[in-house]
């Protein structure tokens, strides 16, 4: 015979007008009778925002099966280590591999078993019966439950309100509800045999470690950090007050599965009326870093009707060209480009055609008087202003994992009656679903290259005699750049301008023209990807010196996306070289040139997104006493996603704000403005420049330049690296003066006048540049360096084969 508590508890559902309750109820054991009964309403609730329950947002119901199809939905919010939940009434075998998944909480299981010995608390209620004790009658565990479950309904319907010989298997059809408010209310809990003891300690153990309990627990806003000590006062308050039936099911159950799903819909009624606070402020938190629905972040540009022009196609097929026309034409247009450099192209060739445009970069504002159109970086893009027509160029720059959020958010938030976008296919479908969101009108222009790309068979043959006029060689490092044009300087009649990312755009611009102006030596170009984007130049073939680069981990092959867009840039309308070749320097690596050009462009799934400052501060809102890094990376962890977007990487952000939590003084708003500050956080010396400016800045004090100007140009390579350095701090200058108070960075112009001097020195250096190239001094070694000096990263292909 079941007694005591549990008799009470057996009663109160023990009447006809209770069976169909009865049957709803049995969701705590682990049969799927759920699915059978509920289907419908979990389908319904599958609709419903995450975490959005109208009717009663904290109840036991709230964490029934369609909750849990909600769980499933958050795996961004959950974050990338966290695996998909399985459903609250899923069948006992996936159930029993999430219980016992440790990788959410084994430390705190740990702590749980291992404090529960000597758990003052629970200890002193406890009274162990002998285990003698222990009669065959009592010992009704292993009672077969489908079995139990067809006797209770046979005693209910007959209306009898009886307790069974099986009483405490009974306890698991019982509300939740009811059997906390039983336990609640009991006065003492009963005395437990020291076996019972033992058992539920490894149930609750269990239950700390269980990942499903707690992705559940998030239905309920208990946060992973706090579910542990959740369960442990649970476990507390279960010890005190437990009684003999429940003691007796979950000991049948064992420490499994089915002895947490039991325990847990106790457990969530146990959390709402005890940890109300601890709710209220993780849902206030989740809340704040909500970036579902980025659309209706921009309600101006949502009530407008636009229409969006997608100029889908490769590099070189007249994309950008149609797009401009448009712009020119427009009474009022906009140019975002992905470059400094591009936006400058465009400012200089549309004023040349007699349209007056402006400039804006992070860097600099270029006013032109009676303009009504502006070029700019798509990072500039006032999303206040009324245009006609806006151009974003390179629109599949949406999934650069760390840029990306500026072209979503110009999508996104532009007032603009047309706008069109210039990219390669890689970003149409997903074009395509925001504007069925933001309701835009999305029209497709597809385009082929004017003359289709050649790849030369050949190849170089591994010689670099074999580059000629109109070539440009590409490699992946600075280093290479320069050992390749001392090659070439020292083997043949050729002479090279470079290119890469370092250098500021002024100084690229000028060897891109010294390179496209027939009237000079300078014949071949050798540079890095940064030539794939936004120059205008006369190549007739690109070789690709090696085909993988250094990510700053480890060498890896690039990308087939990379190789398309810098082979394309081979051969351009209107120049000398209208048909484009492309090939590579040695013959084993031109397999991968020609499959990476045969290979159809990505369809990308996710773009990228970042929260506005509004959006971090709600958040910061909500935490208390970590610093600005350690909020960043909160916020990536609790923030919620939409599937058609990622949270762009902020690694480099979170290192710049680590290393100005030193820098007392500045608001959370200037310094998440200085995070993002252009500073190569691989270059300790524009590091050190970047935390004085906030230094200075945060304590008042005018910012100051204080950098020597080079007499001049460069005669080696230390003091090239020199000179770019010193580029980059005062193009950092000039940015935070755009950024912040002008007032404090009184020294602008004479930032502007140094920048223009060291970009012309560079190019002098350049010209004349043959020296041995030097590694920056990072404290990292270089890839693949070996005693006797860089070896060059070996064929794909033979990588392969090793
Ligand atoms: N209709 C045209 N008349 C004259 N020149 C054109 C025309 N269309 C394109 N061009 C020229 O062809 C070259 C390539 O065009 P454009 O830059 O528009 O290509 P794209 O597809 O945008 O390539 P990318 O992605 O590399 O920018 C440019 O120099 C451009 O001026």
């Amino acid at each position: 015979m079941a007694r005591g508590p549990a008799s009470s508890l057996f009663r109160a559902y023990a009447s006809k007008k209770n069976v169909s309750r009865i049957r709803v109820f049995f969701c705590n054991q682990y049969t799927t009778s759920f699915g059978r009964h509920d289907r419908g309403a979990s389908q319904n609730l599958l609709l419903c925002p995450a975490f959005d329950v109208p009717n009663r947002p904290f109840s036991t119901n709230s964490i029934s099966p369609p909750r849990l199809g909600l769980t499933s939905q958050r795996q961004d919010f959950l974050g990338p280590d966290n695996f998909l939940v399985k459903p609250f009434s899923s069948v006992v075998q996936d159930g029993d591999e999430d219980v016992n998944d440790n990788r959410e909480g084994g430390s705190s299981a740990a702590l749980v078993s291992s404090e529960c010995e000597f758990d003052a608390d629970s200890g002193k209620s406890i009274d162990f019966e002998h285990e003698s004790e222990v009669t065959d009658e009592e010992d009704g565990g292993s009672e077969d439950y489908d079995s139990a479950m067809v006797e209770l309904e046979n005693v209910v319907e007959d209306g009898e309100s009886v307790v069974n010989s099986e009483g405490h298997v009974h306890v698991a059809s019982h509300d939740p509800s009811e059997l906390y408010r039983e336990l609640r209310d009991a006065e003492n809990g009963v005395k437990l045999r020291r076996s019972e003891w033992d058992t539920l300690i490894e149930i609750f153990g269990v239950m700390s470690r269980s990942g499903w309990a707690s992705d559940q627990a998030l239905a309920i806003y208990i946060g992973k950090a706090f579910f542990p000590t959740a369960v442990q006062k649970f476990r507390k308050f279960f010890f005190l007050k437990c009684s003999a039936d429940v003691v007796k099911y979950l000991v049948s159950l064992g420490p499994s599965d089915a002895a947490v799903k039991f325990l847990f819909p106790i457990f969530v009624e146990y959390c709402l009326k005890e940890f109300p606070d601890e709710i209220k402020q993780f849902r206030s938190m989740i809340e704040s870093a909500d970036l579902t629905k980025p659309h209706t972040w921009f309600p101006f540009a949502r009530a407008m009707k636009r229409k969006i022009i997608y100029h889908c196609g490769p590099t070189n097929s007249g994309k950008t060209y149609n797009a401009l026309q448009r712009f020119m034409d427009a009474k009022k247009g906009l140019y975002c480009s992905p470059l400094r450099l591009l936006a400058m192209e465009v400012f200089d060739k549309v004023n040349a055609l007699g349209v007056y445009c402006s400039l804006q970069t992070g860097q600099e504002k270029k006013y032109v008087p009676f303009s009504n159109h502006v070029s700019c970086t798509v990072e500039m893009v006032s999303t206040d202003e009324l245009y006609d027509v806006a151009v974003i160029d390179e629109i599949q720059m949406m999934a650069d994992p760390n840029r990306g959020y500026a072209w979503t958010r110009a999508l996104l938030g532009l007032k603009a009656d047309e706008i069109h976008l210039c990219g390669d296919p890689s970003v149409l479908n997903i074009v395509r679903k925001i504007c069925s969101d933001t309701g835009d009108e999305l029209y497709e222009q597809h385009y082929e290259r004017f003359k289709p790309l050649v790849v030369e068979a050949k190849t170089l043959l591994g010689d670099l005699r074999n580059v000629r006029s109109g070539d440009c060689v590409v490699a992946f490092s600075r280093r290479e750049i320069f050992e390749v044009k001392m090659a070439i300087e020292k083997y043949t009649n050729h002479r090279c301008c470079v290119i890469y990312g370092a250098l500021p755009p002024e100084t690229r611009r000028q060897q891109a023209n010294l390179f496209n102006d027939q009237d000079n030596e300078f014949d071949v170009l050798v540079a890095s990807d940064a030539v794939g984007m936004g120059l205008n130049l006369n190549i007739r073939r690109v070789v690709f010196y090696s085909i993988s680069k250094y990510n700053g981990d480890k060498v890896v092959p690039v990308s087939a996306s990379q190789v398309k867009q810098i082979a394309g840039r081979a051969g351009r309308r209107g120049s000398i070289y209208p048909d484009g070749l492309t090939t590579t320097l040695h013959l084993n690596d031109l397999d991968y040139l020609i499959e990476c050009l045969k290979q159809p462009f990505d369809d990308v799934k996710k773009v990228g997104l970042f929260p506005f400052f509004e959006q971090v501060e709600l958040f910061a809102g909500q935490l208390h006493n970590v610093t600005f890094c350690e909020l960043l990376e909160k916020f990536g962890q609790n923030c919620r996603l939409d599937g058609s977007y990622f949270l762009c990487r902020h690694d480099h952000i979170k290192k710049v704000a680590n290393m100005l939590e030193k820098v007392q003084g500045l608001s959370l708003e200037n310094r998440f403005n200085f995070c993002f500050a252009p500073v190569n956080i691989r270059d300790p010396k524009a590091m050190h420049h970047l935390l004085r400016f906030a230094s200075s800045y945060s304590q008042n004090i005018p910012v100051n330049v204080y950098m020597g100007m080079p007499k001049a140009s460069a005669s080696n390579d230390a003091e090239l690296l020199d000179l770019e350095s010193k580029h980059q701090v005062l193009s950092m200058y000039l940015w935070l003066s755009q950024h912040f108070e002008r007032e404090q960075f009184p020294y602008v112009q004479k930032a502007e006048t140094m920048a223009t001097d060291i970009a012309g020195l560079l190019s002098e250096s350049l010209v004349k540049a043959n020296w041995k190239p030097e590694a920056r001094k990072t404290g990292k070694p270089m890839p693949q360096q070996k005693a006797d000096g860089f070896e060059r990263p070996r064929s794909l292909i033979k990588l392969k084969d090793k």
